[in-house]
């Protein structure tokens, strides 16, 4: 995808590692979960045994591939990374769980798209570190018991509600991750461009962070691209006009919204009079994946008050027809939602996506 969006691009994935906090002391804001992380580390760490199974979820970019990898750092332990598309067939985990040393971390990345057979191999290891592999086909099956070595899963979601219940049980600690507010993000752009050798202004991380749209990923990649401006067009320091001028090159709005986000808005507003449309027709109509729409603009959308979910559909706001510059339609008061004229603190920490 050529937008800024939260989904990491082949080859920006060097440049996302080079500022990835390696302990929870450098990951930025998140309080709650990182204290509650915090305590459920040193508890085990205490006890000397694997900690629980840990549950991940949030919108894409907000932190919880870092996480896991901080986890591993703070055990001191290995960590095994996968992704649950990349598990095919319930061989595939058993051969992953079983090369599994005592302590390592098992990260799985999109763990909601897993096979159901390896999901169900995945239960007795969680719980009883065992994996039954079947061999043979038919009546001759045979179910040959193998033991894994105490682990503990990490697993990510962007769409925890996918999960099924017996999952989602087996996961000691669930922690959801909340957008960034501007004045975190504005934190996380400064130790950014230390690590990368970039002079901020103040006002030039300011700008920046308020067009992330509460996404660190979105944040880093938006300092990359503001550098490169800098570099090529200005004295190579981020200041405030170097951030706008860079930022409307790359055709990132005011509010941060992407291309792709000012599409799914425009389609809403001038192909289906501000909606209710369902999801699949919306995507059809910006030549995207239903996933995409759903879970890489529509988050961020939806805090912003500009698109509203419906049991009829998706539907543009008041406060999207006034984004895009349209009068919205008159309509009898409450048939269709006002959003809000987005506020300047629109990531201010009290504003969470629900
Ligand atoms: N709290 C944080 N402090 C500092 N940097 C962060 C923080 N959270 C995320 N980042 C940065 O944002 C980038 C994206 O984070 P990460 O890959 O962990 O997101 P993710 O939630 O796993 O996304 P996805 O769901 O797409 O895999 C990383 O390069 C990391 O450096």
């Amino acid at each position: 995808m050529s937008e800024i969006s939260a989904f990491v691009a082949e080859g920006e994935q060097d440049a996302e590692a080079t500022v990835r906090p390696k302990r929870l002391a450098e990951f930025i804001a998140q309080h709650r979960v990182r204290d509650q992380l915090d305590l459920l580390l040193k508890g085990a760490m205490g006890r000397g045994t694997p900690p629980d199974h840990i549950l991940l979820s949030g919108p894409p970019g907000l932190g919880k591939t870092t996480l896991a990898n901080i986890v591993a750092a703070e055990l001191g332990s290995g960590i095994r990374v996968t992704s649950g598309p990349a598990i095919e067939r319930s061989g595939d985990l058993a051969a992953i769980l079983t090369s599994l040393a005592v302590g390592d971390v098992l990260f799985i990345d999109e763990i909601h798209r897993i096979a159901k057979p390896a999901e169900e191999l995945l239960y007795s290891a969680m719980e009883d570190f065992r994996v039954d592999v079947v061999v043979g086909k038919g009546p001759g099956a045979t179910a040959i018991p193998l033991d894994v070595e105490p682990f503990t899963l990490v697993g990510a979601t962007t769409r925890s509600g996918l999960l099924t219940g017996p999952m989602r049980d087996r996961f000691g600690f669930v922690a959801h991750l909340d957008f960034y507010s501007v004045e975190d993000l504005d934190l996380l752009l400064h130790r950014s461009a230390r690590i990368l050798g970039v002079p901020i202004t103040e006002d030039g991380a300011t700008e920046i962070a308020g067009r992330s749209r509460g996404t660190p990923r979105i944040a880093n990649r938006l300092l990359r691209r503001v550098r490169d401006y800098a570099e090529v067009r200005g004295d190579g320091t981020v200041t405030l006009e170097t951030a706008r001028e860079a930022l409307r090159v790359y055709d990132v709005d005011a509010l941060g919204l992407d291309r792709l986000d000012r599409a799914v808005l425009t389609a809403l507003v001038d192909s289906f009079k501000g909606g209710p449309v369902g999801l699949s027709t919306l995507a059809v109509a910006v030549g995207e994946q239903p996933d995409t729409v759903e879970e890489v603009c529509e988050p961020f959308l939806v805090r912003a008050g500009l698109l509203a979910r419906t049991p009829r559909g998706r539907v543009a706001t008041d406060a999207a027809w006034l984004h895009l510059g349209r009068n919205p339609p008159a309509a009898p008061a409450g048939a269709r939602p006002t959003g809000q004229n987005p506020p300047a603190d629109l990531f201010s920490a009290d504003r969470r996506f629900p």
